[in-house]
């Protein structure tokens, strides 16, 4: 049994579609991410799932619950065992962290069933352990850094121990770095609450990095999910290959293995013959050796390594070179594509 069944799910804003027939599962204990630009869908698909808005057609399962149908059978939102951790945390500013941590106990909220005052203690305070707040009970929303009120926020929602945390952009209002170490945080705390999962983001490396499995949205429609490996080095599209990190799209004439095109013959993953794309991801190209000759037009200095630009042909190709190697803008250098690429017919 899934944790969650999204089935061929249509949603509307009065008649305009926003989701076009999307179905996910997300396996018990997994967490799960939905990655899409902006306005492709991921926030409706969240308000759907929380039973904020009804779909046209389709259906909801939740645990072994069908909570909604598209018809006759609707849950309401706080019958649902969901536990959602909002963007900026939206904190109760009149509660302690304790206090917001226990709200959600004081209703019949989520999957358990209303505690008692000594359970429902115990809980906080197990909580507030997990999520390395203890010593921060007493303080209010407003004493606390944007990373602690999202462990606040996460405590929350994991305190009446819900069938499905949904996390919206958790980390959006947070700078960088903090990004980085809160993710691996809260990864920690959902592993050790048991807890299932299902990330909502525009950010590529916070779904990449948290999620087993990514559902690539696009236009209200999943075009790929499949393991963070599986979607990065097999896009079933070429949307997906360039959408995810960075890459150039080649056109090419294929004869089965290998493709003639710019950059020279490169092997390929396709059995297509004929006109085909070839995906280059700048981690396959070399400019240390032989091969084509192009001039390097630009070079994005990113510390460790740098991305350099080099125009062969019309063809602006991205190489990931060691920052100890860079080139100069202007400079012809030797463009090698190495080992097998992935062709789009
Ligand atoms: N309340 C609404 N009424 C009408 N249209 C809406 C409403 N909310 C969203 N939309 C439209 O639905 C589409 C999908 O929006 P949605 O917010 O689900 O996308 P998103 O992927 O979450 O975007 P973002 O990452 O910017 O939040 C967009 O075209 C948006 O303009």
């Amino acid at each position: 049994m899934s944790a969650v069944e999204v089935r061929n799910l249509v949603a509307a804003y009065d008649t305009a579609p926003v989701l076009h027939g999307v179905s996910l599962t997300v396996e018990p204990g997994a967490v799960a991410a939905v990655l899409g630009p902006s306005g492709s869908g991921k926030s409706t698909l969240l308000r759907v799932l929380a039973g904020l808005h009804r779909p046209v057609s389709g259906s909801v399962t939740i645990g072994d619950r069908l909570v909604d149908d598209a018809a006759a059978t609707f849950v309401p939102p706080e019958r649902r065992g969901i536990g959602l951790v909002p963007q900026t945390g939206a904190l109760f500013p009149h509660l302690t962290v304790a206090g917001n941590v226990g709200f959600g106990l004081r209703d019949s909220g989520g999957g358990a069933s209303r505690p008692d005052r000594a359970a429902r203690r115990q809980r906080v305070a197990d909580l507030l352990e997990l999520t390395g707040l203890a010593e921060l009970a007493r303080r209010m929303p407003h004493q606390l850094s944007g990373g602690q009120r999202q462990r606040v926020a996460l405590a929350r929602a994991l305190a009446p121990d819900p069938h499905l945390v949904l996390l919206d952009e958790p980390f959006t209002a947070l700078d960088a770095g903090l990004r980085v170490s809160l993710r691996a945080e809260v990864l920690r705390i959902l592993r050790a609450a048991g807890a299932t999962a299902l990330l909502v983001t525009h950010d590529q490396a916070e779904a990449m990095s948290m999620a087993s499995t990514v559902a690539l949205i696009r236009d209200g429609r999943i075009e790929q999910a499949g393991t963070p490996v599986e979607v990065y080095a097999a896009p079933a599209t070429p949307w997906v290959g360039t959408f995810l990190g960075e890459s150039t799209l080649v056109p090419a004439t294929s004869d089965g293995s290998t493709a003639t095109c710019a950059l020279g013959i490169l092997r390929h993953d396709a059995a297509a013959a004929g006109p085909v794309r070839l995906l280059v991801r700048p981690e396959q190209v070399a400019l240390d050796g032989s091969g084509v000759t192009g001039t390097v037009v630009a070079v994005d200095f990113q510390g460790h390594d740098a991305l350099v630009t080099v125009q062969v042909s019309d063809i602006p190709v991205r190489a990931r070179v060691p920052a100890t190697a860079l080139p100069a803008v202007g400079a012809e250098v030797a463009v090698a594509v190495r080992g097998e690429v992935r062709a789009f017919a």
